[in-house]
Order: C-alpha cells, then structure tokens, then sequence
C-alpha cells in the first residue's frame, strides 16, 4: 500500500519556562518508515510528542503530518495520525471489543463499518481471539497491543508509540517490536517509535538519536553505527547509558 506525506519536523523548539526542552529539532520520516526515536530519559522525546498530538504548542518550528501542517490543519494532521501512550489507557472494565467500539465512536464510527475495522486492526495484531475478554485479563503485552489495534481503527498513515513497551517482558517486546515493524513494511504505515532501548532498534531501521532536546545522529541505523554495537555508538553520541 503507498501512503503519501509521512511525518515532517522542522525546526522545532520549546521551552518550559527557562527550560528549553527542544532546540531546534528536525527530521523527516519517509512514507512508509520505521523510524526509531531513541534518546536517554529527559532527551525531549515526551514533549516531541506532546507536539506532535497538539497537547501543547509552539510558534518554532513546523510539523506536518501525511502532509498536513498541524498548525494550520490540526484537524486534518490529526485525524491521520494514530497514537500510542507511553501509559496505558484501556478501560480495564470492559471487554478488548467495547474498549476498541468506544474509540472508533470517538472518531464518528459505528455499525458494521467500525465493526469491520476492529476485527481487521485485532487481526492485523494478533488478538481477535481475545475480543471478548476484558481488558483487567489480559497480560501487559496483550494490552499493549490492544492499544496498538485502537490506534489504527481510523485508518491513519502516521503511528506515533512513545516508550510503548515500558514495563513488558522481553517476549511480549518482541512481539510488539516485530509487530509493528510490519505495520511500517506490510501496510505502509510511517512510524515514530520513541524509546531508550537500543535493542528495539534494526539496522535497516531509521534511527534518529535525540540528546538534550538536539538531534545527535539521523540516518540509517546500520549504518550509523558500523562495527560498533548499537549501545556502544548510543554511549559514544549521548554520552549516557543506554
Ligand atoms: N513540565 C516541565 N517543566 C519543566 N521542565 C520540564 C517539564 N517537562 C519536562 N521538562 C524537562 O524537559 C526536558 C525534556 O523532557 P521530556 O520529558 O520531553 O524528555 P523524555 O526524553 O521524554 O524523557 P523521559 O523518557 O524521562 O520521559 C527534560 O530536561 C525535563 O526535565
């Protein structure tokens, strides 16, 4: 599938009163691309996010999402954008099923239309057998991509996941991983998957490296870190752990 657009960041700058927690931050993810966002804790990747989801805002720099600017065209920016939390936000009390119907009436969605699109996105995520059992069953990497399948009801071309695996065992993060490696690769979809793990990363992935709200590296990861490991090209760029 071709998507057009992908995610454009230009520019962008923001301040937390004398904080400045983005300095002039920039890249492009292609349609279609994996793109890892790694930076340790405090890098900028959460308020990158907020950004990005229009939860806050600044007059510096530009953003644009499946070529919409999100300035000017929130609405539409937004409506092609597909979010995952780094907190968990299902309703444990309700089924995977009514947790995923409730977000496509969000979006103006129902009857056998938004029917259609949950039972693709749980396939497309390997949980349609659990449809029916409610949220407070589930282990935290099923959860996980519960959430994963609710943001692609709408249909979006962009997917943002801030630090999605946070809390998971190593199974469930290669799973979800893997999963949403073939969302870039099988549906098209552009990805920005934000995390501090340098094993979530593949070489043929997109890495932009995130340090004190500055972009430290951006290219192909494989690439970028040669013969070193990736931690070790991680360490020598931020300075930090991994
Ligand atoms: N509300 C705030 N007020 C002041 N400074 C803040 C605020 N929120 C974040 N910061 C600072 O801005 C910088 C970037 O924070 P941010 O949360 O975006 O980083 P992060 O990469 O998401 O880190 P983490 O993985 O720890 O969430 C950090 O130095 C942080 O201390």
């Amino acid at each position: 599938m071709t998507r057009t657009g992908g995610l454009n960041v230009r520019d962008v700058t923001f301040r937390y009163g004398a904080k400045t927690a983005l300095d002039g931050a920039g890249f492009d993810v292609a349609p279609g691309r994996f793109a890892a966002l790694l930076g340790p804790n405090g890098a900028g990747k959460s308020t990158l996010f907020g950004l990005l989801t229009r939860l806050f805002t600044t007059a510096e720099g530009r953003i644009s999402v499946a070529g919409h600017d999100i300035a000017r065209e929130p609405r539409a920016a937004l409506a092609r954008m597909g979010v995952v939390f780094q907190s968990p936000t299902l309703d444990l009390d309700l089924t995977i099923r009514q947790n995923l119907r409730y977000f496509a009436a969000l979006h103006g969605l129902s009857g056998r239309d938004a029917a259609r699109r949950i039972d693709a996105a749980l396939e497309r995520l390997d949980i349609a057998e659990r449809a029916g059992e409610r949220a407070r069953d589930l282990n935290g990497g099923h959860r996980r991509r519960t959430e994963i399948a609710r943001a692609l009801i709408h249909g979006p071309d962009v997917l943002l996941l801030d630090e999605a695996t946070v809390g998971l065992d190593a199974a469930s993060r290669h799973a979800i991983v893997d999963h949403v490696h073939r969302l870039a690769a099988e549906d098209g979809l552009t990805v920005l998957w934000a995390t501090h793990l340098t094993d979530e990363v593949r070489d043929t992935d997109r890495l932009i490296v995130l340090h004190r709200g500055r972009i430290r590296a951006d290219g192909e990861a494989g690439e970028l870190r040669g013969a070193q490991s990736l931690t070790d090209y991680f360490l020598a760029t931020t300075g930090e752990d991994a």
